[in-house]
């Protein structure tokens, strides 16, 4: 499914609501990484985000090793980011509250 690019502006305005996340160098993607207590929290966010991520049909690359979470949001459909990154990366937000490593 074709889903539009964010322009310059709207990438770095959706930025400034993003503190958290880092744009990738090449500028295609954003990255937080989420530290929790132990691999059960870790796990549990993971699955609230995949639920998520099933409802919107736009899914989130990520590496985990016990309570480490390394997420990479990008739009393979719009080979870049979208506004799909920036709903996901707030709910995001809303469920980790804080986890930053
Ligand atoms: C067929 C399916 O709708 C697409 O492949 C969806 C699935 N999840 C996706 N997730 C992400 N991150 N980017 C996409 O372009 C994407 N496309």
């Amino acid at each position: 499914m074709a889903i539009a690019a964010l322009t310059d502006t709207e990438r770095n305005d959706a930025l400034a609501m993003l503190p958290a996340w880092t744009l990738r160098e090449d500028g295609l993607a954003i990255g937080r990484t989420l530290r929790f207590a132990d691999f059960g929290e870790a796990f549990a966010f993971m699955t609230r985000v995949a639920i998520e991520a099933e409802k919107a049909d736009h899914h989130p690359e990520w590496f985990n090793v016990y309570n480490r979470v390394e997420i990479t949001l990008t739009t393979h459909d719009a080979g870049g980011l979208s506004q799909r990154d920036v709903t996901l990366a707030r709910f995001i937000d809303a469920v980790a509250r804080g986890a930053d490593a």
